[in-house]
């Protein structure tokens, strides 16, 4: 009797905050993955990690002591498991500081186009914020960011500062970053595992010299790449913007594998923008952990491909390794059942 081999199949567990579930786990995306042989299963992070199970692979955006904690007891148990990403690697992204560190650490070669970050400098206590020695080398405009960047409301709210003597107002810890004329548009730039996307944003209009000389104090502002523009004025100055040239995809991609290399991360975003002063000069301005992957367009096949490149092959490194508990599933592969 001829013996029938059911294809294996895999779990990718997934630890998200509440929002972000909605967002990024669509039916779409969960009904390709089952298709392919990947069942995508919420992790309850209320209870201990290490009880449940068994999964292929672990995807998690989550912050806190505690979560940090139970991936290492998982990952203890689990070796073969891969987390991704390591929860010391993601933490790299949660000050703002370290975070673009990284970009000066890039060895990419610099011909056409030129990459870097605005200058900056970081603020601990108020009263740096008077000293000149610690403040008086930024050009204005700057923009005030929160160091810490946790995901929370108040870590996306910034200010747009024109003038030395309204830092006064601003509650450290934070950077001041010099605010770059970039044509009102940033580049988003996705990256899951190998694969690089790249898509326009709107973003904060230009600031010329003479709207710095009339412009008071600072303005508040937050997330403004997912906002939609209501001020006419505002409004004006983004339909007078022309179509912007995109940077060149061989160049994001390069900066997208020496990123991913040195910070040893697979799932991140990163915005750059061009300086209109010097054309072919790009700044990373910020870099962001699991970002909002279904603004993507075919999200659900770069993810499902993705998965299915982790569970694969981890499969043929270690042919063995199912996670603990694992015991009633079909472990024979049929690998062409799943492209
Ligand atoms: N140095 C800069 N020069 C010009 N514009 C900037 C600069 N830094 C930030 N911006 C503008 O401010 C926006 C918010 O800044 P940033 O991306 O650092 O914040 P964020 O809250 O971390 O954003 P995200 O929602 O992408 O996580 C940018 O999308 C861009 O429009
Ligand atoms: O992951 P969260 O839901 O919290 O929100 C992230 C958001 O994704 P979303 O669109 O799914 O909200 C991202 O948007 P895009 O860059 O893709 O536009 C970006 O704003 C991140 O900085 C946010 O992460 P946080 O910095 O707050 O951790
Ligand atoms: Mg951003
Ligand atoms: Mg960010």
């Amino acid at each position: 009797m001829a013996e029938i081999i059911t294809p294996r199949r895999f779990v990718v567990g997934y630890a998200l905050a509440p929002k972000k579930q909605q967002s990024f786990i669509q039916p779409s995306l969960v009904g390709l993955a089952r298709e392919r042989g990947i069942d995508l299963v919420a992790i309850d992070a209320s209870r201990r990690l290490a009880d449940q199970g068994p999964f292929d692979c672990v995807i998690h955006k989550l912050y806190g002591e505690d979560w940090k904690a139970q991936l290492e007891d998982f990952a203890a148990r689990n070796p073969s498991v891969p987390i991704v990403d390591p929860p010391l690697a993601i933490e790299r992204l949660h000050n703002r500081i370290s975070m673009l560190q990284v970009v000066s650490e890039l060895e990419i070669p610099q011909v056409r186009e030129t990459i870097g970050i605005p200058s900056q400098v970081v603020i601990y206590d108020s009263g740096a914020l008077s000293n000149s020695g610690v403040v008086g080398a930024l050009h204005f405009p700057v923009i005030a960011k929160p160091l810490v960047a946790d995901g929370s409301a108040k870590s996306h709210k910034m200010s747009l500062v024109f003038h030395r003597d309204a830092l006064l107002k601003l509650k450290p810890p934070l950077v001041l970053q010099e605010f770059v004329n970039h044509g009102g548009v940033i580049f988003k730039v996705y990256v899951v595992g190998d694969y690089v996307q790249c898509v326009k944003r709107k973003s904060l209009p230009d600031v010329s010299e003479e709207k710095l000389e009339c412009s008071e104090g600072s303005v508040t502002f937050s997330q403004v790449s997912n906002m939609t523009t209501q001020d006419p004025t505002e409004v004006e100055y983004y339909m007078h913007l022309n179509e912007p040239e995109m940077p060149p995809m061989s160049f994001l991609t390069e900066i997208a594998r020496g990123l991913r290399q040195t910070m040893g991360l697979r799932l991140f975003n990163f915005d750059v923008i061009r300086d209109v002063k010097i054309g072919n000069r790009y700044l990373v301005i910020d870099i962001n952990y699991f970002p909002g992957y279904a603004k993507m367009p075919s999200y659900e096949k770069i993810l499902t491909d993705f998965f299915w490149n982790i569970v694969y092959e981890n499969k043929e490194q270690d042919p063995g390794g199912l996670a603990v508990g694992d015991n009633d599933k079909e472990s024979k592969v049929l690998v062409g059942n799943h492209r």
